[in-house]
């Protein structure tokens, strides 16, 4: 596949479009038109006393699960989806007005990783990463007020889950508070300043040959996801190919990204996931991306390696990570493994011992 970047959409009326452009079908979609797996992603109850043990199993086997009993009020759920309609039904003209800059991180456009595919996606994003004010007040210069309180509150409440499933994720892998040199006073994961994802996927013409959001892994320590009761969203399973995540109302979807598969040492990988599209339904998803603190090294736990199992990663900040999977995609991960010799001696010092491609 090229991985010349496409020039940006002239305009990203999906919604107008009675005919699939030539520039967003996608001829080689593998596994389309989809039969689809009957596998299910693992459905875990976060009240269950034994919640630790299937997070561990399903992180190990899946990358992915989803969440029932998780204590996000169930209105905040449907406030932001409720935002989210709302903020992807304005005219184009007004979305363009709080178009991510090319240089920025922010605001709305296409999906981050579309440069590196040769066909457009059928979807539209609006990027939060620490305020969304000066965007907001570009969509609704009187009303923009109410979307980011919105904002804010789903941001606290999705912190606090975040940090209760880190836990629950290192507890099964035997990490306590004192292997983590990132903990503040009352025990809690200090965290970096997440993103929040806001992903459309208008009704498609031509849906089995177009894609939502290309395969990818997040770079997080953990995503965390809404999505609304339209399926889409697909997880690669090793010896079943794409499973589908059913949409379960008000669980939400929760998958290991790329920095807790470094964290773990690869015991947790981080998901290969996609979004297809449909005919007739309009699609919403909310991903909430939870990285560390920026200037945290990340590295294999010192608990999870030894003589037999040497560390497989070099340390890597949460910033340099997202900066070295802005350049090289879905290389990035193989770019900061470490070379292991026969021996399984490594040094973690020497940043020429990586595997490239
Ligand atoms: C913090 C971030 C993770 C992300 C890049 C970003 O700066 C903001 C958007 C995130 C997202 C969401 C869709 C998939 C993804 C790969 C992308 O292109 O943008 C992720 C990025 C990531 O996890 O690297
Ligand atoms: O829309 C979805 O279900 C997937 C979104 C996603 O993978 C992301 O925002 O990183
Ligand atoms: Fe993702």
């Amino acid at each position: 596949m090229s991985l010349k970047p496409l020039d940006s959409p002239k305009h990203l009326d999906l919604n107008s479009m009675k005919e699939l452009p030539d520039s967003y079908a996608w001829s080689t979609v593998d596994g389309f038109p989809s039969s689809g797996s009957s596998e299910q992603v693992p459905v875990i109850n976060l009240e269950d006393p034994n919640a630790i043990k299937h997070v561990g199993h399903a992180c190990k086997t899946w990358g992915v699960f989803q969440l029932i009993n998780h204590g996000i009020p169930i209105d905040l759920l449907v406030n932001m989806e409720a935002s989210g309609k709302k903020l992807f039904s304005l005219p184009i003209q007004q979305k363009l007005k709080a178009a991510r800059s090319p240089d920025g991180v922010s605001g709305y456009g296409v999906a981050p990783i579309s440069s590196f595919f040769p066909k457009h996606m059928w979807s539209e994003g609006f990027t939060i990463i620490g305020s969304p004010y000066e965007h907001a007040r570009k969509l609704w210069p009187r009303g923009y007020r109410n979307f980011c309180d919105l904002i804010e509150e789903y941001k606290k409440e999705m912190n606090k889950l975040a940090n209760r499933l880190m836990w629950l994720i290192l507890g099964s892998l035997g990490i306590t508070k004192g292997d983590i040199n990132w903990v503040g006073p009352s025990g809690e994961l200090k965290e970096a300043s997440p993103a929040l994802q806001l992903n459309s996927y208008p009704a498609c013409p031509d849906p089995d040959r177009a894609m939502g959001l290309a395969a990818h892994t997040d770079s997080t320590l953990l995503t965390i996801l809404h999505q609304n009761n339209t399926s889409g969203l697909q997880v690669q399973r090793e010896g079943f190919g794409w499973v589908t995540v059913k949409p379960i109302a008000g669980a939400l979807v929760v998958n290991v990204g790329d920095l807790l598969h470094i964290l773990s040492n690869g015991l947790y990988s981080s998901v290969l996931h996609r979004a297809i599209v449909n005919r007739t339904q309009h699609r919403l998803s909310i991903a909430y991306l939870y990285g560390p603190p920026s200037n945290v090294r990340i590295s294999p736990l010192s608990k999870l390696t030894d003589n037999v199992h040497p560390p497989l990663y070099r340390s890597v900040t949460w910033s340099e990570y997202l900066g070295t999977k802005a350049k090289h995609f879905n290389k990035a991960l193989s770019l900061v493994r470490l070379c292991v010799p026969m021996n399984g001696f490594v040094d973690a010092n020497d940043h020429n011992s990586v595997l490239v491609g």
